[in-house]
């Protein structure tokens, strides 16, 4: 028996030693062949981590200094994985357009591999027959214009109910972030399920848990994972991401079960009632593969958004000028009370407002991760099958030799420009460019463009306690809605603002020329609190009945 528990011990630990001297030999091996290859250069690595240690939680900033150091195109190893960092519209044109045949495969993170159907938009490994019959039906029935047209009623309902909110809210706190994201959702779930997902309201978790697995799904995928880094141990799943992953997603599925069932139950719907389930059921789609598609549209279509008005909002906060020309432009030109989607299309400092905000800030850094489908030459190196592919924008929007005074929010230097963002312009990308390009450019630009006027066009806007707007902390962070850290996150938000004391045009009140001197004295408090503590409850007055933050208790004393 002892020495059948010896055998069996000095077993373990031999296939142990052996398993830890396979892997790291392999290791070696595996850089060691690659420095042959005529790989882009990059820092010196470790063994075995290579530069895991370096990337550390800003990679679109440490990228960008590597890449002043070692050229536009850097090398990185982490753990096994090779991934390559373009930094310059060179690269990007080379990767994004004159390669694209070989460099328009994704990335996935293995926490989402487990679930991935044939049919995905977004992760869809190549770009296959499978993946272009999606995009195509996306484009003719979600993204075409006469769909945009056909949506742009529901828009206009979704954004007057954000206002009305905002009005009815005078004088509570609210997050901008959060009342932006539950409009995105609710357009796009209507447009896709022709119901509401989310309350803007959201005090009893109404939505069924919906937006916490949502975000926890997410979190997967950005959450550092051994299994990216080693992938010959995806297998063994040993963070549990994938398994997680799997469990969240499954979670939302099933809610969304019955509303396709019931749709598909229906014998016939309405001409104007039909929702983009309908024509997923009509070409045979299976209720799997409809919710994955939701929950790529939804993920895709909303952060993205409302990262672009909270960071638009906070530089117009700072930059006193340029908010009062915005609001000049768009009190001279709207003609209506309610912002409509044709008649701020073609603002001029409205639509440099917003390229001058996805310059500075683009809600993907690295665009989404592509993945080199062959081996293949870039700028004259070779990129190795398989290796992670990233084109760091940020950099590229704030590169010194491409733009005067980088770092300044300067919407003029848009205005009387052809610079656009439809994947021409490879200095300014912040929708990507080529096949894998966003099929979402307009939808998003027209949601941003009236969400945004709208907000500065019916309210004034304050720090609290008249604080100075160069104290709003800028600093970039990860969605407080995605808690863990990233390594390699294609996500980035701004301040958390938080808005107080809204004051707004009564309904059905004369045109918005009258309300002037209302804009102008109105109060609606922004408070930045930076590094996502809104995660964290912050702290409230003690008062009954009174939700106030804490710091904001004097204001509501006045205000009375
Ligand atoms: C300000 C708004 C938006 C920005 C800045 C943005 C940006 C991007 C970027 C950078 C990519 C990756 C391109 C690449 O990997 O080369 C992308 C892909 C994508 N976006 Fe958007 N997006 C926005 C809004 C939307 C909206 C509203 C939707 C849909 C409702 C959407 C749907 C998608 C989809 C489905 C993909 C994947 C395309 C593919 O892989 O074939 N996006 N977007």
């Amino acid at each position: 028996m002892d020495i059948a528990i010896t055998l069996g011990e000095n077993y373990f630990s031999f296939l142990l030693v052996f398993l830890l001297t396979s892997f790291f030999l392999f290791s070696i091996a595996k850089t060691t062949f690659r420095s042959k290859q005529n790989i882009p250069p990059g820092p010196w690595r470790w063994p075995i981590i290579g530069n895991m240690h370096q990337v550390g939680k800003d990679p679109h900033v440490v990228t960008a200094v590597l890449a002043q150091r070692h050229g536009p195109l850097i090398s990185l190893h982490l753990g096994t994985q090779l991934l390559v960092v373009a930094a310059s519209p060179e690269a990007a044109l080379e990767i994004l357009k004159t390669k694209d045949r070989f460099t328009s495969s994704r990335f996935v993170p293995n926490a989402f591999q487990s679930y991935l159907l044939p049919f995905t938009l977004i992760w869809s490994t190549d770009c296959d027959e499978n993946w272009k019959s999606l995009r195509t039906l996306c484009r003719t029935e979600m993204f075409s214009s006469k769909a945009l047209e056909s949506q742009s009623s529901l828009r206009a309902k979704k954004l007057a109910q954000m206002l009305d909110f905002l009005c009815e809210k005078k004088g509570e706190v609210v997050s901008i972030e959060g009342v932006v994201f539950t409009t995105m959702f609710n357009t796009l779930s209507n447009i896709f399920f022709g119901k509401d997902f989310l309350d803007l309201d959201d005090k009893n978790g109404s939505d069924g848990g919906l937006r916490e697995q949502l975000f926890k799904t997410l979190a997967t995928g950005v959450t550092p994972n051994v299994s990216d880094f080693f992938p010959m141990l995806a297998r063994l799943d040993l963070q549990g991401l994938r398994t997680k992953n799997l469990k969240h997603v499954k979670g939302i599925f099933n809610s969304w079960e019955r509303i396709i069932d019931e749709r598909r139950s229906m014998v016939a719907v309405a001409e104007g009632e039909q929702c983009f389930v309908d024509c997923l059921l009509e070409n045979g789609f299976s209720n799997d593969q409809i919710s994955m598609l939701g929950l790529e549209l939804f993920t895709a279509g909303t952060d993205t958004t409302t990262s672009t008005v909270e960071w638009a909002m906070a530089e117009l906060v700072k930059n006193k000028n340029v908010m009062s020309k915005l609001r000049e432009e768009l009190k001279n030109e709207i003609n209506t009370r309610t912002v409509v989607e044709s008649e701020v299309s073609n603002l001029p400092y409205l639509n440099a407002c917003i390229k001058e905000t996805l310059r500075l800030h683009p809600p993907a850094p690295f665009l989404l991760p592509h993945r080199a489908y062959q081996t293949c030459e870039v700028m004259d190196y070779t990129l190795p099958r398989g290796s992670q592919i990233l084109v760091n924008i940020w950099a590229i929007g704030r590169d010194p030799k491409l733009w005067e005074d980088p770092l300044l929010f300067k919407p003029e230097r848009f205005l009387g420009s052809n610079l656009d963002f439809g994947g021409q312009n490879f200095e300014f990308i912040p929708f990507g460019a080529g096949r894998r390009m966003c099929p979402g450019l307009q939808s998003g630009v027209k949601s941003v463009q009236t969400i945004l006027a709208s907000l500065i066009l019916r309210f004034d806007w304050l720090l609290p306690n008249d604080d100075d707007p160069v104290n709003l902390d800028m600093s970039e962070k990860l969605s407080p809605r995605l808690k863990s850290g990233p390594a390699l996150s294609p996500h980035s938000c701004g301040p958390d603002l938080i808005m107080e004391s809204a004051k707004c045009i009564p309904p059905n009140g004369p045109s918005v020329m009258d309300y002037s001197p209302y804009l102008e004295n109105g109060t609606v408090h922004l408070l930045g609190v930076g590094g996502g503590q809104l995660s964290t409850p912050l702290p409230t007055c003690t008062k009954r009945g009174c939700r106030r933050l804490m710091g904001q208790h004097r204001l509501h004393e006045e205000s009375r």
